[in-house]
C-alpha cells in the first residue's frame, strides 16, 4: 500500500554508518532513510556517510546504494527524483576500523562541507559488537563523539551477561547514557507503539489487565525463513540470543509493565525493568521443565521443500531455532498468571502476536444452551496485518433457544487507517537525530533481560542438552505443545485472519 507518512524534518545531520555496505545497512537502513526522504523529513545538509573497509569512492557506493533501494525499496514507493536526491546525500569513506591510521579520513570527511560546525552526528554501528569499544575509542581520540553526537548499537549488545556489560562499559566510557541508542527494532513498529497506546490511553482495559481476570498470555514471533546468509552469525547466537532475550522480552515487557506516570523516555523504561526485575528467576529443574529448545529439519515451508538447518549452515549443530518458555512476572498485578513465549525460524507462518487470554466466566449463565463459548481473548497481530481481534461469544440470531456462538471485534490498521505502517527503523532512525531514547533499551534494562536468560544458556550448554528436531513448516517441536497442555491450555494458533 502506498502512503507518505509525512512528518516534521529533522535536524540538518551527519550520519554516519559504519558498516554501510553490509547487509543491514543495503537492506534496511538505507531504504528506510530513503522512505524519510520521500517523504520530506531529511532537510538540506543532511550527509549520509557509509564506512567499510571497500576500496569504494562515493560514485561507487552511490551506484550499490540504488541497486539496493531497486531490490529492497517496494516499487510503487520508489520515485526516481527521490532516489537522485538520496544519492546525492551520500558518500563512502574506506576505512577499517581497527586501524587508527585511516581514521583521519573520517574525520576529514566529516569536517569538510558538514552543515554547520555543530551539526548532529549519528554513528549508527552496524558492524559486530566486538568493534563497538574500539569505534567509540576513535571517536573519542578523533574529537567526534561530542554533546551534539549519538551512537546506535545494533543487537546483539553482547552475548551473555558478562560480554553485555562489556560492550556497554566501553561505550559507556566515551558517550553518556542519554546519547546511546540500543536498537530492538520491535519497539519501533507500528503495532508494538500501539500496544502502549491501546492499554493507556483508553479505560476500559485496565481494570481487566490483571491476575483476577487475565488467565495467561501467549507471545508468539514465529518465522517462515530458515537462517539463510546469517547462519555463521546465528550458529553461534540461537534463538534465546537472537529473539528472546530482546524482542520477546520487550514485548512482554509492554504488555506487563505498569503505567507510568506519563510516557516518557526514562519513565516506559522504569517500569519495563521492574518488569524484567520481577519475571521469577529459572532454576535448572524449571529450565528442564518449562523450556523447550527446538531446530528445524528438512520439511515443507511456504509450498516449498525446505532444508534443515544443519544443511544450512554446512554442518551438524546444536544450536536453537527455536524456543518455547513459560514464565511469570512475580508481582501483584500478575501473580499466578502464565506467559507463554515462543519463537521459532522455518515455521508454518510468518506471524508475531500477542494473546492475552481471559478467564471463563465466574458462573455458568447458560447451561442449558447449545452452541460454544470460549473464553475471551484479545489478539494483538503485531505482523504481517497489523491489527486487534477480540473474541467473544454471542448469542446465535434465531427464535429458538439460546444458542452460543464464537464471534470477534476486528480491528485492521490497513482498513482504519488507509496508509501504510511504516517501517519500525523509519520511525527508530528519526528518533536518534531527533535524540529521543524513548523506543531504545537502556543499559540497566539490557543487562536486566541476560541476567534472566543466563541461566536457561548455562543449562543448554550442558552436553546432555540437545535442541529437539521438528520439520519445516510446522509449529515447532511437540514438547511445546506439552508446555501448555500440561496446564489445561493450548497455543492460540489462529488469530486474525
Ligand atoms: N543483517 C541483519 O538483518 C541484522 C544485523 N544485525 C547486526 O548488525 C551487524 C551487521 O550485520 P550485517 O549487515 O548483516 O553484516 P554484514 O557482514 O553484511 O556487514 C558487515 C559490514 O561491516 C563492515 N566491516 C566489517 N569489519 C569492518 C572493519 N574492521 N572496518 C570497517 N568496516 C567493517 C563490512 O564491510 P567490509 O567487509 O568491506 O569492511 C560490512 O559493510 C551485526 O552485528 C549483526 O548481528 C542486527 C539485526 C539484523
Ligand atoms: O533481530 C532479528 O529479527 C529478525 C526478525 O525481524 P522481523 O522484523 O522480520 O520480525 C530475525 O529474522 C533475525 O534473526 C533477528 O536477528
Amino acid at each position: 500500500m502506498n502512503g507518505s507518512t509525512a512528518a516534521t524534518p529533522v535536524e540538518p545531520c551527519d550520519f554516519t554508518v559504519f558498516g554501510g555496505t553490509g547487509d543491514l545497512a543495503l537492506r534496511k537502513l538505507l531504504p528506510a532513510l530513503y522512505l524519510r526522504d520521500r517523504d520530506g523529513q531529511l532537510p538540506d545538509g543532511f550527509r549520509i556517510v557509509g564506512v567499510s573497509r571497500a576500496e569504494a569512492d562515493d560514485e561507487g557506493y552511490r551506484v550499490m546504494v540504488e541497486a539496493a533501494l531497486v531490490e529492497h525499496v517496494p516499487s510503487d514507493e520508489l520515485d526516481a527524483t527521490v532516489v537522485r536526491r538520496l544519492l546525492g546525500r551520500l558518500h563512502h569513506v574506506t576505512l577499517d576500523v581497527e586501524d587508527v591510521a585511516d581514521w583521519h579520513r573520517l574525520h576529514e570527511r566529516l569536517k569538510d562541507g558538514a552543515a554547520s560546525d555543530d551539526v548532529i552526528r549519528v554513528f549508527y554501528l552496524a558492524v559486530a559488537p566486538a568493534l563497538f569499544g574500539p569505534i567509540c575509542d576513535h571517536l573519542d581520540q578523533f574529537g567526534l563523539a561530542t554533546e551534539r553526537s549519538r551512537v546506535v548499537l545494533e543487537k546483539p549488545v553482547g552475548t551473555d551477561l558478562a560480554t553485555a556489560r562489556a560492550v556497554n562499559e566501553a561505550v559507556g566510557r566515551v558517550f553518556d547514557e542519554s546519547h546511546i541508542f540500543r536498537i530492538d527494532h520491535y519497539l519501533g513498529k507500528e503495532s508494538v507503539q500501539n500496544l502502549l497506546v491501546t492499554r493507556f490511553a483508553n479505560t476500559f482495559l485496565e481494570p481487566l489487565w490483571n491476575s483476577h481476570w487475565v488467565d495467561h498470555v501467549q507471545i508468539t514471533v514465529s518465522e517462515s525463513l530458515g537462517v539463510g546468509e546469517r547462519g555463521s552469525y546465528y550458529d553461534r547466537s540461537g534463538a534465546l540470543r537472537d529473539m528472546v532475550q530482546n524482542h520477546l522480552l520487550q514485548l512482554l515487557c509492554l504488555v506487563a509493565m505498569e503505567p507510568p506516570t506519563y510516557v516518557d523516555r526514562e519513565t516506559v523504561r522504569d517500569e519495563k525493568l521492574k518488569v524484567l526485575q520481577a519475571l521469577r528467576p529459572m532454576t535448572p529443574d524449571l529450565v528442564d521443565r518449562d523450556t523447550v529448545a527446538g531446530q528445524y529439519a528438512a520439511g515443507l515451508c511456504d509450498g516449498a521443500a525446505a532444508p534443515s538447518y544443519a544443511d544450512e549452515v554446512g554442518h551438524t549443530s546444536d544450536t536453537e531455532t527455536f524456543v518455547a518458555i513459560k514464565t511469570e512476572v512475580q508481582n501483584w498485578r500478575w501473580a499466578g498468571v502464565p506467559f507463554y513465549l515462543r519463537t521459532g525460524k522455518r515455521m508454518s507462518e510468518r506471524l508475531s502476536e500477542i494473546v492475552v487470554v481471559f478467564k471463563e466466566p465466574p458462573h455458568p449463565m447458560f447451561p442449558h444452551s447449545e452452541g460454544t463459548s470460549e473464553a475471551n481473548r484479545l489478539h494483538i497481530r503485531v505482523q504481517p496485518d497489523e491489527g486487534m481481534r477480540l473474541h467473544m461469544t454471542a448469542k446465535e440470531p434465531g427464535p429458538g433457544g439460546i444458542r452460543l456462538r464464537p464471534v470477534s471485534l476486528d480491528l485492521s490498521y490497513a482498513t482504519a487507517f488507509g496508509q501504510r505502517s511504516p517501517d519500525a527503523y523509519e520511525r527508530l532512525l528519526m528518533d536518534v537525530v531527533r535524540g529521543n531514547t524513548t523506543l531504545f533499551m537502556r543499559r540497566d534494562e539490557v543487562e536486566a533481560a541476560w541476567t534472566w536468560v543466563a541461566p536457561i544458556l548455562e543449562r543448554w550448554s550442558e552436553p546432555t542438552h540437545r535442541p529437539r528436531r521438528y520439520p519445516a513448516g510446522t509449529h515447532g517441536p511437540f514438547a511445546a505443545n506439552t508446555l501448555l497442555e500440561r496446564d489445561g491450555r493450548s497455543w492460540q494458533e489462529t488469530g486474525i485472519e
